[in-house]
């Protein structure tokens, strides 16, 4: 624990819904690229604080169906509705401004910035004041930008990422760079939280320690987390509820031992023809 930081409880952004209610839900939403039809007619529904796994084979339509939940592609057909508002096209920026953050399957930090750096990135949708107001009133810019240090510390602290905080994020071993992707997310303190694949690349160890920071995430910030992952034993472990794509298509949505005996499951995976 870092000693010059005033410790504040952890939280996530207040949302106005009661735990086990729907936060978010996708309604009958389609989404082609020209010919190819990444998500056919799939609803599901996401509750205020649980973990939901998408889970499916390779081309199933997951990541699509994240980018859809953030805004980053406009479905043809379907609403979303997040803390009871309905939309179909939203722009990234705004779902962050509304409590969305995410992490890529492929880390998306800025490289050359320190972990530090990177992090403080992710508070500028907090930053109230533009740099000319910064300028002029010195003070209160002061104050704002130590509340936004204290944050970021904490997520530091609770990551235990204190020994790479000067360290551009280019030179850290992948798994540290996924950790500090996942500060970055926590720092917008988002009530959604989308993760793709928290996991991949990662060594047994890493995985461990990323289970166990997806789980704290969850149980002492009260964040709803949505996550992508292929390792089984992970999404089993961690998830309350599992939906499963296969060919852009639901072919499950239960809990994870239901979803694990389900036969079209067992044939999604097996490779069982269509
Ligand atoms: N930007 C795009 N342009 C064209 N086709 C796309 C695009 N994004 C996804 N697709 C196609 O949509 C389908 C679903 O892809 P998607 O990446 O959502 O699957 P996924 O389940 O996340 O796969 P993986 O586990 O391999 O990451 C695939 O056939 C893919 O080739």
């Amino acid at each position: 624990m870092n000693a010059h930081v005033a410790t504040k409880p952890l939280t996530s952004l207040d949302d106005g819904i009661a735990k086990g209610d729907m936060l978010l839900k996708v309604d009958n939403v389609s989404l082609s690229f020209g010919g190819v039809k990444a998500i056919t007619d799939i609803s599901l529904d996401i509750r205020k604080g649980e973990i939901r796994a998408i889970i499916g084979p390779n081309g199933a339509g997951k990541t699509s169906m994240l980018n859809v939940i953030n805004g980053f592609y406009t479905p043809q057909q379907g609403v979303i509705t997040f803390r009871g508002k309905q939309r179909r096209a939203m722009k990234p920026h705004h779902a962050v401004l509304q409590g969305i953050a995410r992490t890529f399957q492929n880390v998306a930090l800025f490289k050359g910035m320190t972990t530090l750096e990177n992090i403080m990135a992710g508070r500028s949708v907090h930053m109230k004041r533009n740099m000319l107001w910064q300028m002029l009133w010195h003070g209160p810019a002061l104050r704002e930008e130590i509340e936004h240090r204290e944050k970021v510390e904490e997520i530091i602290d609770f990551l235990e990422i204190e020994h790479i905080r000067r360290t551009p994020v280019g030179k850290l071993p992948y798994g540290l760079q996924k950790r500090v992707e996942l500060g970055r997310a926590l720092a917008m303190e988002p009530s959604l939280l989308l993760l793709d694949e928290p996991m991949a690349g990662m060594n047994l160890e890493e995985k461990e320690d990323m289970s166990r920071f997806i789980i704290d995430v969850n149980q002492q910030r009260g964040t709803t987390i949505a996550l992508i992952e292929h390792d089984m034993g992970v999404v089993m472990d961690l998830s309350d509820r599992v939906v499963v794509l296969d060919y852009g298509k639901k072919i499950a949505d239960g809990a994870p031992e239901e979803v694990k005996n389900d036969q079209a499951v067992i044939d999604a995976y097996l490779g069982v023809a269509h």
